[in-house]
Parts: structure tokens; sequence; C-alpha cells
């Protein structure tokens, strides 16, 4: 029995799984913490912070540069430049990690129907999905902000099985956080953790996704492979 007889569809996350976000998540925050006179961050520290959505990476920046905990109102004057100076940002210097084109082609083809599952603010998800001309193979893109709550809540996975009518044993989640495989265990569903992402400098193996996967394109392998 292989998980391919089964799996119908794949919830994949975006950032630390398809694209390597973080250079122009590390620009957009030191142009943020600049533009509040606040000492600058490096991209390894940025790497750290993600994974959360755009409000908790820029309450970890502003708590490291200000040496305390930032307060509620601090963070809410901060979060609109940080949104203007993404924007800019966005795909500038991020990239496609390799495998990532010739895998999802290979899967559309097989039949599978894909989501991307991201707690990205939804506003920069599709016009990123886009500038990497993969947008087309996703029948719904959900950000962090899409639904009442987000990984590593259920509720954006068990949103995907009722909308398109599936089992639990016929959806997938790929990512490279805790919070993936923590949202596909809640949700029921089987989870396979990437190793070269951002999971908040832990080995994502430590979660308990039913497989590791070193490269994209190990999920094919993975997927294939006989249980
Ligand atoms: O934006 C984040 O913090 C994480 O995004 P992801 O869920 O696509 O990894
Ligand atoms: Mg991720």
């Amino acid at each position: 029995m292989t998980l391919m007889n089964r799996i119908r569809a794949i919830a994949f996350d975006l950032d630390g799984t398809l694209v390597d976000s973080v250079p122009d998540l590390a620009a957009a925050t030191n142009d943020t913490l600049r533009e509040l006179n606040l000492p600058q961050c490096t991209e390894a520290e940025v790497r750290t912070w993600v994974g959360n959505g755009a409000r908790v990476l820029m309450a970890r920046a502003l708590t490291h540069a200000l040496g305390r905990d930032v307060t509620g109102s601090m963070l809410d004057d901060a979060m609109p430049l940080f949104m203007r100076h993404y924007e800019r940002h966005l795909e500038c210097h991020s990239r496609l990690y390799d495998g990532v084109i010739e895998t999802l082609n290979e899967l559309a083809a097989m039949g599978i129907r894909m989501a991307i599952v991201t707690n990205k603010p939804h506003r920069f998800t599709l016009p990123l999905l886009r500038a990497f001309g993969i947008d087309d193979h996703f029948e719904l893109v959900l950000g962090g902000d899409s639904l009442e709550r987000m990984k590593p809540d259920p509720l954006p996975l068990t949103h995907i099985l009722d909308s398109w009518q599936l089992g639990r044993d016929e959806l997938l989640m790929v990512g490279d956080s805790r919070n993936d495989i923590l949202a596909a265990k809640a949700a029921g569903i089987a989870s396979f953790g990437l190793t070269y992402g951002y999971n908040y400098g832990e080995d994502i193996g430590l979660s308990g996704p039913d497989a590791v996967c070193n490269t994209f394109a190990d999920i094919l392998t993975r997927l294939t492979a006989t249980h």
C-alpha cells in the first residue's frame, strides 16, 4: 500500500516550503525598524521568527530590537509600515526551492488537487505565487487571515476537507514548520515535514510528521514508497 493510492489532494505551506522568502521578509523588517529608528536585525534572526504570520514576525522583531516586550499599540503602528515595505520587496530576493516546478507539474499530471495553506497574509500570497508562475496549480489559496484562525489551528485544513468533500485519509499537508505538522495532526490528516525551511531552528522530525523530506522532489518518492 502506498500513500499515493489514497491521497487525492495536497495542502502546501508556502514560506520555507515552496519559496525561500526570508531575504525579502528580512529586508522589509529592517526597513520597518529603520523607519522606527530601531537597530537592524540579521537574516538569520528573521529565519527563526517566521512561522506565525506577519504580525507575530513584527512582534518578535520589535521585542528583539527594544530589548523588552512590545506593546499592542506600538505593534499596531508598525504593521502598516511592514505591510508597505513587504509589498515593495515581495519577490525581489526570494526564490523557488529546487524541484518545486517539476514536482508540482508531476503531481498535477497525476491528478492530485492542490491548495496553499500559509500563515502569510492573503494579500501577498497570490502575487508571490504569480511572480514565480506557479499560481495555476492551486485551486484554493488560504492565507493566515483568510479564516478565523491560522495554523497550528486545524481550521484551514478542515475547511479544505469540507469544501472538497474529502475524507481525512485523502488529504496530505506538506510543510517546513511544526505549525504545519500540528495543524495536520489536529485535523486528523497525514503530513510530510521538509528539513530545508524555517522551523525556529528546530528539527522538523521532532514534531512527528509521517515522513521527513530533505528536498521538495522527495515528496514524490515518499508518496510512492510502499509502507
Ligand atoms: O508567514 C509566515 O509566518 C509563515 O508562512 P508559511 O505558513 O507559509 O510558512
Ligand atoms: Mg513555512
